[in-house]
């Protein structure tokens, strides 16, 4: 096995020193610049994906005066003298009501013309011989009752969702309810994630100095909640020519690396990127966990397409600051979507901060605001486990009562 001796990153050529938390999400989004063409899906397969344009309604919602209720649709005050048939959802246009006429209709069905509101099932009662409806409530048929107007909830050419929405099953639905087969959505960033550390087991219990591989089933549903499309994930010998080979070859426009980002004996990854020429725009962030994650530019793809690393600190909870902290925000912005607004909470109590670098502290959210969870070294996942986000502690800590910005964190 080639290992290179025990290296600074010095003597890699890489230090750029580390920069600042905020710094580094900036120049995550940076690198990424515009996000990804355009493309038109199917429905079904725009799940996941993000609108490139606007969504505007191809028609009225509903397209004509519904029925809410099952019941008779009713024209005038009543009695109403019942009129033969009636009228389902999906049926042809009925003949026009005239005043002081009924007839019965189902949920959903479109109104004949002339019907002035429509009375429940069980608020009318029929009389079978002289073909009468009476209502048994107190309560006139008001105008408008239990009927859906045409273009309650949109007129066609209404805006209904921004460029930039993820779209979600509801937003699926919506799209089929207003008229579209297709959506233009951009295409989604793929990622390879490549997994460094001979040590990793991926069954069974920790046993001859191994541990379970945490970040090959943590990674992906994080990755895809920024609109990833993991393509595929590859476990790397902790050698410096298989790591480089794998750069070289993987077609990913983002590839995400685990573990081998620090100092040791086999940490590759400075050398396998300086082998490729790669540029490093960010190589050390100033927060913990997750001091040593690292951005790259990689050379382009053989089709002209840029490709770019992120390398995530193997410690697993160092590995999610490095995924919150570079990867999503690069991953959003490929995708085409928008950052979540930042939000802030109130700490209940101290939130221990470091000297000078940023915190990111797993909290969980009660009744007096965000507590600090414990189990939150850079090798733990338990206080991330229960954890509703990772709180983002500036140098020095927050005194409780004041408030502090959080990271909510999804998958799926
Ligand atoms: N001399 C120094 N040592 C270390 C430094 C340093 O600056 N100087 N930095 C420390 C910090 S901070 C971190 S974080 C880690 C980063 O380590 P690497 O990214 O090089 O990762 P590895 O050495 O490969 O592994 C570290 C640790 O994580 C475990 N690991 C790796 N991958 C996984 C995985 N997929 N699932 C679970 N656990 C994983 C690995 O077994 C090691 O225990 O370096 C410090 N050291
Ligand atoms: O900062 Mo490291 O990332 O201690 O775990």
């Amino acid at each position: 096995m080639n290992r290179p001796a025990l290296r600074t990153r010095a003597e890699h050529g890489t230090t750029s020193g580390a920069i600042t938390w905020e710094r580094a999400r900036e120049a995550a989004r940076d690198s990424a610049g515009q996000p990804l063409p355009a493309a038109v899906r199917a429905l079904p397969e725009a799940l996941g994906h993000t609108l490139a344009e606007p969504l505007t309604a191809l028609t009225d919602l509903p397209p004509f005066d519904t029925s809410a209720m099952d019941g008779w649709a009713v024209a005038g005050t009543g009695p109403w003298r019942l009129r033969d048939g009636g009228v389902l959802a999906g049926g042809a246009e009925a003949a026009p009501l005239d005043q002081g006429t009924a007839v019965p209709v189902a949920t959903g069905a479109r109104l004949p013309s002339g019907a002035t509101s429509v009375l429940r099932r069980e608020h009318g009662r029929a009389t079978a011989p002289d073909g009468v409806l009476y209502w048994r409530t107190p309560e006139p048929a008001a105008p408008g009752r239990d009927v859906r107007p045409r273009g309650q909830e949109c007129r066609r050419g209404d805006l209904l969702l921004a460029a930039g929405t993820t779209v979600t099953p509801a937003v699926l639905g919506l799209a089929a309810a207003a008229g579209y087969d297709r959506l233009t959505v951009h295409r989604r960033p793929t990622v390879e994630l490549l997994l460094l550390g001979d040590e990793l087991l991926t069954s069974g219990l920790p046993r001859d100095g191994r541990v379970r591989d945490a970040l090959g089933p943590l990674l992906p549903p994080l990755l895809r909640s920024a609109g990833a499309e993991v393509t595929g994930i590859r476990r790397v010998a902790d050698d410096s020519w298989p790591l480089g080979a794998a750069l070289r070859s993987s077609t990913a426009d983002v590839v995400v690396t685990t573990g081998s980002t620090a100092a040791g004996p086999v940490d590759f990854l400075h050398h396998a990127l300086g082998g490729l020429g790669a540029r490093l725009p960010v190589d050390s962030v100033a927060v913990r966990p997750g001091h040593p994650m690292l951005l790259a530019e990689l050379p382009p793809a053989a089709d002209g397409r840029a490709r770019l690393l992120v390398g995530l600190p193997g410690n697993p909870l160092a590995a999610v600051a490095g995924a919150v902290t570079l990867a999503l925000p690069l991953l959003r912005r490929l995708a085409g979507r928008p950052d979540p607004s930042p939000r802030r909470v109130v700490a209940a109590t101290d939130l221990p901060g470091c000297a000078r670098d940023t915190r990111l502290l797993p909290v969980a959210f009660t009744g007096g605001g965000a507590v600090p969870l414990g189990f939150d070294g850079p090798a733990m996942l338990r206080g991330l486990a229960l954890a509703d986000a990772l709180a983002v502690v500036p140098p020095g800590g927050v005194a409780g009562g004041t408030t502090v910005e959080v990271l909510e964190l999804t998958g799926h």
